[in-house]
């Protein structure tokens, strides 16, 4: 039956930012919210990106520090990890229901949103007027604020035979439950290297990468994707740089469900430096992705139903006060803790308004979506990242010095002796701050907030030398490179 229900605060998407920005927009007031969710409560990543590829590299990364030290190397009984109990174990951290695939149980998500006082509603939204989203029949009205938090979408490129051939993109390689034995991977960027990570961990026999660039990870310094592949290629990856799949041939292909085989072999052509013929039993797209911005009624505002949803650093959508947009869908950084930062600050920003307190306070901008993101890559080895490569700096014209140095203190000598890891500062001479950090290696997951810190607080590189690391830890590179600073 048609019904109008009238909230404070309307979100559309129960990914984990449309989540946070509702509970943000009304916590500790009698405010209410709805979030509309036309699949999984928990978005992409719960189900479908961050946690099952993390659950998936887990064993193999555990494994992988054990061989490297003496005493527990030679206590390994097997090469790699036991596929079985590593897809189990990425069923259990992603509420998978059984072997058969495309479900999974949200009630936990439902369930911490119902008790933070939002209210879940099933179904598609899209904005139907100011302040308007229409689900179905109903038409929900919001008296502050609609918030897009829509996400995005794996990008399938225009080659020919590709989208017939029914190519498995993340949602599937996240999610199989068969491995394919000939796997070829579009692509050199995180989910490519990522994949190809657990792929091999699976026991993949053949597994090519068709690479469009010179090197993997091309938005992040150059040492860390040279690293990457060097590793991969040594546990045999075939990576070909400067190719890109010409075009694909696949007359058996069969939609038989996420992460299964979908079809028989598919032969591929591959053009560039690497050219050549190859058959596969699939190929992993992972081309990059598109913010969900089509079918969501964003022409009826007359706002492009294509590309990101742009919004200014209150994460509003300039000429459209009560409308926001939070995470992948306004294309500023596609990462979930991005996403879940922007929705604090668009969330306090909706509470501002609604209370009509001023927003003259730095808390109501998302100023580190500029210079300040940190990222990490779960390969082996794994990198880590926060703010400007030394090519970002340069081209921002500041004045640059970059200093770099192998991780090889104790700390990192005593986690794996033989495999030194790498690091570099990239500093804005003229205002003595760091302005980026990389780190590859082990245990540099956990060292890259401490350059995020120093980022975003502006703390002059004289004064970071008085922060003193903890022997013998991985941190004690800073002094490394803070020595070269000198
Ligand atoms: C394989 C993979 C691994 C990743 N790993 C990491 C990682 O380790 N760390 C990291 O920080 N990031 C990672 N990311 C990126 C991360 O997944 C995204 O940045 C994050 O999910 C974005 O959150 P979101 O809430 O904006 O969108 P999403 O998680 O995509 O959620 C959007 C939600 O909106 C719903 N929706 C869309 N349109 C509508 C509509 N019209 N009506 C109703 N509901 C709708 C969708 O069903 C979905 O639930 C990874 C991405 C991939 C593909
Ligand atoms: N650990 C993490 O933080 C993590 C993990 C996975 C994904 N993510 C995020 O998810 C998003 C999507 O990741 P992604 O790897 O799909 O995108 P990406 O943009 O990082 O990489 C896409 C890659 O595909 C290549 N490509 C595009 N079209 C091609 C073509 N026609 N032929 C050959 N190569 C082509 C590009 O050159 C690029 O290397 C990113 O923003 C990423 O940061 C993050």
């Amino acid at each position: 039956m048609a019904g109008e229900d009238t909230y404070d605060v309307v979100v559309i998407g129960g990914g984990p930012v449309g989540e946070n920005v509702a509970d943000y927009a009304i916590r500790g007031s009698d405010r209410t919210a709805a979030i509309v969710e036309h699949e999984l409560m928990g978005g992409e990543c719960s189900y479908w990106a961050c946690m099952p590829s993390k659950a998936l590299l887990g064993p193999g990364a555990a494994l992988d520090a054990a061989r490297a030290l003496p005493g527990s190397r030679d206590r390994l009984t097997a090469p790699g990890p036991d596929p079985g109990a590593v897809l189990g174990w990425r069923d259990t951290v992603t509420g998978r229901r059984g072997s058969s695939g495309a479900t999974h149980d949200d009630a936990g998500q439902v369930r911490w949103a119902t008790g933070a006082g939002i209210e879940v509603i099933r179904g598609h939204g899209r904005i139907a007027g100011e302040k308007r989203v229409a689900v179905g029949d109903r038409v929900l009205t919001a008296r502050e604020a609609v918030v897009v938090a829509t996400g995005s979408t794996a990008s399938i490129p225009p080659i020919p035979g590709l989208r017939e051939a029914l190519p498995w993109t993340s949602r599937d390689a996240t999610n199989l439950v068969e491995v394919p034995q000939r796997s070829l991977v579009l692509g050199g960027g995180v989910v490519a290297c990522e994949a190809a990570t657990w792929l091999l961990d699976l026991g993949v026999r053949e597994l090519v990468m068709a690479v469009r660039g010179e090197r993997l990870l091309p938005r992040m310094e150059p040492f860390a994707g040279e690293r990457v592949a060097a590793a991969l290629r040594e546990r045999g990856a075939d990576i070909r740089m400067n190719t890109t799949i010409e075009s694909v041939d696949r007359p058996g292909a069969e939609a038989t469900g996420y992460g299964r085989l979908h079809g028989g072999p598919a032969t591929v052509r591959l053009g560039g430096d690497g050219a050549g013929e190859l058959v596969v039993d699939e190929i992993l797209v992972a081309a990059g992705r598109a913010p969900a911005t089509t079918d969501i009624g964003l022409d009826v505002l007359g706002l492009p139903a294509r590309g990101p949803l742009g919004v200014d650093d209150r994460l509003t959508v300039p000429g459209h006060p009560w409308l926001y947009a939070v995470g992948d869908v306004n294309g500023r950084n596609a990462l979930t803790h991005m996403g879940k930062y922007q929705a604090r600050v668009a969330g306090d920003v909706i509470a501002a308004r609604a209370e009509g307190r001023d927003l003259d306070d730095p808390r109501y901008a998302a100023s580190s979506d500029h210079g300040a993101v940190p990222q990490v890559v779960f390969t082996r080895p794994e990198i880590a990242s926060v703010g400007m490569t030394r090519a970002d700096a340069e081209k921002a014209g500041l004045d640059v010095r970059v200093v770099d140095d192998d991780i090889a203190v104790a700390g990192s000598y005593l986690l794996d002796p033989d495999r030194p890891g790498h690091a570099n500062l990239v500093v804005d001479a003229a205002r003595d701050v760091l302005v980026g950090a990389t780190f590859v290696g082990a245990q540099t997951a956990e060292l890259v907030h401490s350059a995020t810190v120093a980022i975003v607080g502006e703390v002059p590189v004289s004064r970071l030398w008085h922060a003193v690391a903890s022997y013998p830890t991985v941190s004690e590179v800073w002094l490394r490179l803070l020595d070269r600073l000198r």
